[in-house]
């Protein structure tokens, strides 16, 4: 019954692609779907369906049917296929939270018009104007850091990419820092509170929608979903609104016939800091987590840094009392010729992607493969699985598979996404991420981590170690 239900529900009466299948798969249980499966499995849910089915196949979770989608050539035709075949969906609290004046929520020629503004914020010059406190932000949690025995990866990485952000991205200049940690704990709240599984039970309304997913995840329920929540999230929000307000310095555009209110700019402002944070801090504990395993590559990375006279070989203690202006200056030219801290950067977010995967709904039936996707449908393009198919070794850190070989790698790599919404931030992202590795590495001769056992993964908000990570630094004695 289910299945016949869905099944008529997928009969699109404007197409003339009916006739063909949709994806293998499983609707699953009636109602819930595979939902249950979906959270527990984790990672394994999407290996053992792949297996079973395909690189495209159909799965259900709270009664959304959906196609999930691996491989470079799927990928792309979603990812190009954005604003005619599919478009972007976020769960009502991302609505809600964040705005619809942002980039994520809007469409057409309108979401085109707001990258172009957005992108202004992360021309080469730009970046150049953020290294400076991108470094001094570093140095002082590295030092921070420093100061404890065990001191957690993650949540550092956070506070590093939110203090660079409210300069960087907000253009706030905070030197107070009770008034910072004040910032950071409403900034927490409104971030905490975003997300949710995308849900839509025909019938009811978002309240007991809510109950039918806390019967099955009371952990996501306690983290995204429960009125309290929403309601800090939305208070966090007006809070941030306002102290924006009293700050606005970017003029009002009047381009392409389009023009930004001031709440737009707001919005894309607290958007902007939301996408780089758990993202940019993701990528750094990983990258963290990978130099502690492979002293090898810690090694290779420490010599490169020696090569370009950012890091000296050996300091003696009169060097350290003079500063060496040399070893200090770093702009966006000396950081492109790092290329091996590049290359541990592409695979860590090769191995690690912190976003796994984005949601688009169909706007129209289409074709993929041999199958048909039916109008309204969600669609899941796959970051990990796509990585997974396309190179060999998935958990293996190498990052020769970076080595300048000329391979294509274009919607084979994809922890940025692609096509018209592929990520805007990826050089800020980058950036900050390699002066922040090459902060712990200039302070730091090694870290090991400190438990044994690898940390267990979580995905939401984006992939991070669920103990935060806790490690031993060992510092060096000259810096
Ligand atoms: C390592 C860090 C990062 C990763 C892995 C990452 C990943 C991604 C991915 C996969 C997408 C595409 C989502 C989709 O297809 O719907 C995306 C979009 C986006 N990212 Fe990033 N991101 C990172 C850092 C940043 C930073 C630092 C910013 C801004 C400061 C940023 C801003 C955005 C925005 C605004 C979008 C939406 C683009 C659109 O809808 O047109 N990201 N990001």
């Amino acid at each position: 019954w289910w299945h016949q239900y869905n099944m008529r529900k997928a009969f699109d009466p404007d197409s003339n692609l009916n006739h063909l299948p949709i994806p293998p798969g499983s609707f699953g249980l009636p109602f819930i779907g595979e939902t249950i499966a979906w959270i527990t499995q984790g990672a394994n849910f999407n290996s053992s369906r792949r297996k079973k089915y395909g690189n495209v196949f159909t799965t259900s979770a709270i009664s959304l049917p959906m196609v999930k989608v691996s491989g470079h050539e799927y990928v792309k035709q979603v990812l190009t296929g954005e604003h005619d075949l599919v478009t972007t969906i976020w769960p009502y609290t991302v609505r809600a939270i964040l705005g619809m004046n942002g980039i994520v929520n809007s469409t057409g020629a309108i979401h085109k018009f707001k990258r172009k503004v957005a992108f202004k914020a992360f021309t080469r010059a730009m970046l150049n104007q953020y290294i400076p406190f991108m470094r001094h932000h570093s140095a002082k949690i590295v030092q921070q850091m420093q100061k404890s025995e065990r001191p957690l990866v993650y949540p550092n990485m956070l506070r590093l990419t939110f203090d660079v952000g409210v300069n960087a991205l907000l253009g706030l200049e905070i030197t107070d820092q009770a008034k910072s940690d004040k910032l950071f704990q409403t900034f927490n709240q409104l971030v905490s509170n975003v997300f949710c599984i995308p849900h839509n039970i025909p019938g009811l309304g978002f309240n007991k929608r809510l109950l039918a997913v806390a019967i099955f995840s009371k952990n996501l329920v306690q983290k995204s979903l429960s009125f309290e929540s929403i309601f800090q999230g939305m208070k966090a929000r007006q809070q941030l609104l306002d102290l924006l307000q009293t700050h606005i310095e970017i003029k009002k555009k009047a381009e392409d016939d389009f023009e930004l209110s001031d709440l737009a700019i707001k919005e894309m402002a607290i958007e902007l800091m939301f996408a780089g944070y758990y993202t940019s801090a993701s990528a750094l504990t990983s990258a963290t987590l990978e130099l502690a395993r492979h002293p090898e590559v810690f090694a290779k990375v420490e010599k490169e840094l020696i090569d370009h006279g950012i890091l000296r070989e050996e300091r003696s203690s009169a060097d350290a009392e003079t500063p060496d202006e040399e070893e200090r200056k770093i702009d966006l030219q000396a950081l492109h010729k790092l290329t091996y801290l590049d290359q541990v950067f592409k695979e860590t977010l090769r191995i690690r992607p912190p976003v796994l995967g984005a949601y688009r709904r169909a706007r129209k039936t289409f074709q993929i493969g041999d199958y048909r996707i039916p109008k309204g449908w969600t669609v899941i393009y796959n970051i990990r699985d796509t990585h997974e198919m396309e190179f060999k070794h998935m958990s293996e850190f190498n990052p020769e598979n970076f080595a300048p070989t000329g391979n294509e790698t274009k919607y084979r790599y994809i922890p940025f996404g692609g096509g018209p919404r592929m990520c805007i931030g990826q050089d800020y992202a980058r950036t900050i991420s390699k002066l922040a590795i090459i902060e712990m590495i200039r302070c730091n001769s090694g870290w090991k981590l400190a438990n044994e056992k690898l940390p267990k993964m979580v995905s939401i908000p984006t992939l991070h170690p669920k103990d935060g990570l806790p490690v031993i630094l060992e510092p060096r004695d000259k810096v």
